[in-house]
C-alpha cells in the first residue's frame, strides 16, 4: 500500500483507542513504517499482497470514534467489520468514499445520530449490519442499492417509514425494536413478522395489526368539480407545451448526432475507448496506430488493443468492427453486461463488458493469456479481449442454444431434458472443471462464478463452461464468517476459491436432478434438498419428469450424493474436482452398461 494509505489507516486506528485491544502483541502492526499487507497487520487482509481488501476488527475492545475519512483512503476496501466493540459517535458521511465496500458490519457498538444519506451511495454493498446501536432518525434511500441482500438494523432508535425495498432479494432483513411507523411495504411473502416486531406504530402485513383505512374523500360539490376541470385544462396545457419542447430538443439532438456520425453507425454498444472522453460515436479509426491498437495520452503512450486470440470466426476482427456492428443487450449480470454483436449476417459474438474489476491492464492480459493456454472442448474460449483504463471487454462466440439455466427453465421447445442428457451435462462439465482446476491450480485461477447461466449449450447441445476466471471473486457468503474471533482465513484462500467452484458445481447438479433452479439464494435449494433427504423422502427431490421417464433411481441417488458432498458447508469436507469427475464418470459408465445390457435383452 502507498504511504498515504498506511498513514491514513494508522490515523483511523489511533482514533479508536486501541491500547487495550486483546490482539495487541508484537504482531499488531498498524504503524506507518510497515506495510499492512506484507507485515500482516492484525485484522487486515489483502488481495495479492498488495491492496487492503478486508479489515475485520470484531471483539477488539475498541472505543473512540470511527474516522471514516481516514478509513476510506483505502479505496480497495471491500469488507469492514467492527462488530462488538464500544465505538461511538456518528457514522460520518465520508463512509461513502469506501465505494468498493460490499460488507459493512457495525453491530453492537455505541453509534448514535442519524445515518448519513451518503450511505445510499455505496452501491456495491451486499450486507449491511448496524444492529444494536443508538442510531436514530430516518433511513436513507437504501432501497437504491440493488444488490443488498442483508439489512439488519434491529435494536436502534430509527424512525419514519420503511422504504420500499425489493424484498425478493433482501432475504436477511430485520428492523425490529426501533420506532418505525406507518405501513410496511409489500414484502411479497418473503419475510415474517419477526423482522418488524417492537415498532408499535408499524402496521400491515406481515404484522397482525392492520393499517387504518384512509378516510374516503368527501364528495365534491359541483363548484369544486368545475374548478378542478379548469385546473385540469390549465395543467394539461402546460403538459402539452412541455412535451412539444422536449420533442424539439430530442429532434435537435438526433440531428446533431447524425451529422457527427455521418449517418454510418448503428451500434448499440457504447464502448468507452482508451481516450478519456470518446464514445463510440466519437471514435475515429484513423487515429489508431495499427489495426488493433488504440493509443491514448492517458495510457502514457501504451497501446490498449483488441487482442484477438486464435479463432477462425473472428480472425482479423478490429476494435472498430466491434464498435460499428449492431449490438443487442442480452442481459445484465452481477459482473457486467452482455451484448450480442452481429459482425456479419453469419457471425454473432457475445461481448461481455465487465463492471468494476480492479485489475491492472498487465494482470488482466496475463490472466487472459494464461486461461487461453488451457483448452478444453467443454470450456468456451475467449476469442478476443480488450482492455483500456475504462473498459474491459471479453468476446466469445455467441451460443444460439442459450444456457443450461434457460434450458432447465423450460424454454426447450417441447423437448424433454431426459436423464441421459442431464448426466451428459454433469459428466462433461465435471471433466472440464477438473481439467481447468488442475491446469490453473498454481496460478490460483478458479472459475469464480460457476452457475447454470454460465453453462452454455453449443450447436451440438454439448455443455460449455463460459466466463472461466473472468473475475477474481471470493465467495461472499462463505469467505466472511461473522464469528471472526479467528480471522486466519487467508492461508487457505486459494484452496477455498477452488472449493467454492465445487460448491457451485454441487448446486448445478441439484438443479439437474430436481429441475428446480437456484433463485435468489443458493442456500434455499440446498436447504430444501437436505430437508427432504433427511426425512427419507429422497425420491421426492427428483424432477418428476425423470421419475416418469423411468430414470434409474439408484444412479440418481448416487449423483445426489455427489451433489451433497460438494455443497458441504465445511470447505475441507468437499471433494476436489478430479474426485468429483471420477465419481460422475463411474455413474455414467454404469448407466451406459445398463443401457447396453437392456438393449441386448
Ligand atoms: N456466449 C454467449 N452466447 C449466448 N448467450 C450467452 C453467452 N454468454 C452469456 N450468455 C447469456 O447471456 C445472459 C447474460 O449473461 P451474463 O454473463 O451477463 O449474466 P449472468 O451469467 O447471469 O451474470 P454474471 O455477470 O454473474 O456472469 C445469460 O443468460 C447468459 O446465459
Amino acid at each position: 500500500e502507498t504511504i498515504e494509505v498506511r498513514q491514513a489507516l494508522v490515523q483511523f486506528m489511533g482514533n479508536m483507542n486501541p491500547g487495550n485491544a486483546p490482539g495487541r502483541d508484537a504482531n499488531w502492526g498498524w504503524n506507518s513504517s510497515s506495510d499492512p499487507c506484507i507485515a500482516q497487520w492484525k485484522g487486515v487482509r489483502c488481495l495479492n499482497s498488495s491492496s487492503v481488501k478486508k479489515i475485520v476488527l470484531d471483539n477488539f475492545n475498541l472505543s473512540g470514534i470511527l474516522d471514516a475519512k481516514s478509513l476510506c483512503a483505502t479505496k480497495s476496501l471491500a469488507v469492514f467489520s467492527l462488530n462488538n466493540n464500544n465505538v461511538g459517535g456518528n457514522l460520518a458521511e465520508e463512509i461513502s468514499n469506501c465505494s468498493h465496500l460490499t460488507h459493512l458490519y457495525l453491530s453492537r457498538n455505541n453509534f448514535t445520530g442519524s445515518l448519513p444519506s451518503t450511505l445510499a451511495r455505496l452501491n456495491n454493498l451486499k450486507r449491511l449490519n448496524i444492529s444494536n446501536n443508538g442510531f436514530s432518525g430516518v433511513l436513507p434511500d437504501l432501497q437504491r442499492i440493488s444488490g443488498l441482500v442483508t439489512f439488519r438494523a434491529e435494536y436502534n432508535h430509527l424512525s419514519g417509514q420503511i422504504p420500499d425495498f425489493d424484498f425478493s432479494n433482501l432475504n436477511d432483513f430485520n428492523v425490529s425494536y426501533n420506532n418505525f411507523s406507518g405501513p410496511i411495504p409489500d414484502v411479497n411473502g418473503h419475510l415474517n413478522s419477526s423482522s418488524f416486531l417492537g415498532n408499535p406504530e408499524l402496521c400491515g402485513l406481515p404484522l397482525t395489526n392492520a393499517c387504518p383505512t384512509p378516510p374516503s374523500p368527501t364528495p365534491s360539490t359541483p363548484k369544486h368539480k368545475h374548478s378542478s376541470i379548469k385546473q385540469y385544462l390549465i395543467y394539461s396545457g402546460y403538459g402539452i407545451l412541455a412535451l412539444v419542447f422536449i420533442l424539439l430538443l430530442l429532434y435537435k439532438a438526433i440531428k446533431v448526432k447524425k451529422n457527427k456520425d455521418g449517418g454510418k453507425r448503428s451500434s448499440g454498444l457504447e464502448i468507452v475507448s482508451s481516450k478519456p472522453t470518446s464514445t463510440s460515436s466519437e471514435f475515429k479509426p484513423e487515429e489508431s496506430r495499427s489495426e488493433f491498437s488504440l493509443t491514448s495520452p492517458e495510457n502514457n503512450g501504451k497501446a490498449s488493443s483488441l487482442v484477438v486470440l486464435s479463432s477462425p470466426v473472428v480472425n482479423g476482427l478490429k476494435f472498430e468492427d466491434l464498435l460499428r456492428a449492431p449490438a443487442e443487450l442480452v442481459g445484465r449480470g452481477k459482473h457486467g453486461t452482455l451484448y450480442k454483436v452481429t459482425l456479419n449476417p453469419l457471425v454473432n459474438v457475445a461481448v461481455k463488458r465487465i463492471k468494476d474489476w480492479e485489475i491492472s491492464g498487465d494482470d488482466f492480459k496475463s490472466r487472459m493469456q494464461r486461461i487461453n493456454e488451457v483448452k478444453h472442448p467443454n470450456v468456451l474460449p475467449v476469442v478476443a479481449y480488450y482492455c483500456s483504463q475504462q473498459e474491459k471487454l471479453l468476446v466469445y462466440e455467441f451460443q444460439h442454444n442459450g444456457s443450461l439455466s434457460k434450458y432447465l427453465n423450460g424454454s426447450r421447445n417441447g423437448e424433454t431434458f431426459d436423464w441421459g442428457s442431464r448426466l451428459n451435462v454433469a459428466v462433461r462439465t465435471a471433466n472440464a472443471l477438473a481439467h481447468m482446476h488442475e491446469e490453473l491450480q498454481n496460478d490460483g485461477i478458479s472459475h469464480g462464478n460457476l452457475k447454470s447461466s454460465n453453462i452454455l449449450l453449443n450447436k451440438d447441445m454439448e455443455p460449455c463452461i463460459s466466463e472461466y476466471g473472468l473475475m477474481v471473486v471470493e465467495n461472499e457468503d462463505e469467505e466472511f464468517i461473522t464469528d471472526t474471533t479467528s480471522i486466519d482465513i487467508d492461508n487457505n484462500a486459494t484452496r477455498n476459491l477452488f472449493k467454492s467452484d465445487i460448491y457451485a458445481f454441487g448446486l448445478i447438479l441439484l438443479e439437474l436432478l430436481t429441475g428446480k433452479l437456484v433463485q435468489n439464494r443458493a442456500s434455499d435449494l440446498a436447504k430444501w434438498v437436505h430437508a427432504v433427504v433427511r426425512e427419507e423422502w429422497t425420491a421426492e427431490v427428483f424432477d418428476k419428469v425423470l421419475i416418469s421417464e423411468g430414470a434409474s433411481e439408484e444412479r440418481m441417488v448416487n449423483l445426489l450424493q455427489v451433489a451433497l458432498k460438494c455443497i458441504n458447508p465445511s470447505v475441507d469436507a468437499r471433494p476436489n474436482s478430479s474426485q468429483v469427475a471420477a465419481v460422475i464418470n463411474a455413474i455414467k459408465e454404469d448407466e451406459e452398461k445398463s443401457t447396453f445390457s437392456s438393449a441386448e435383452l
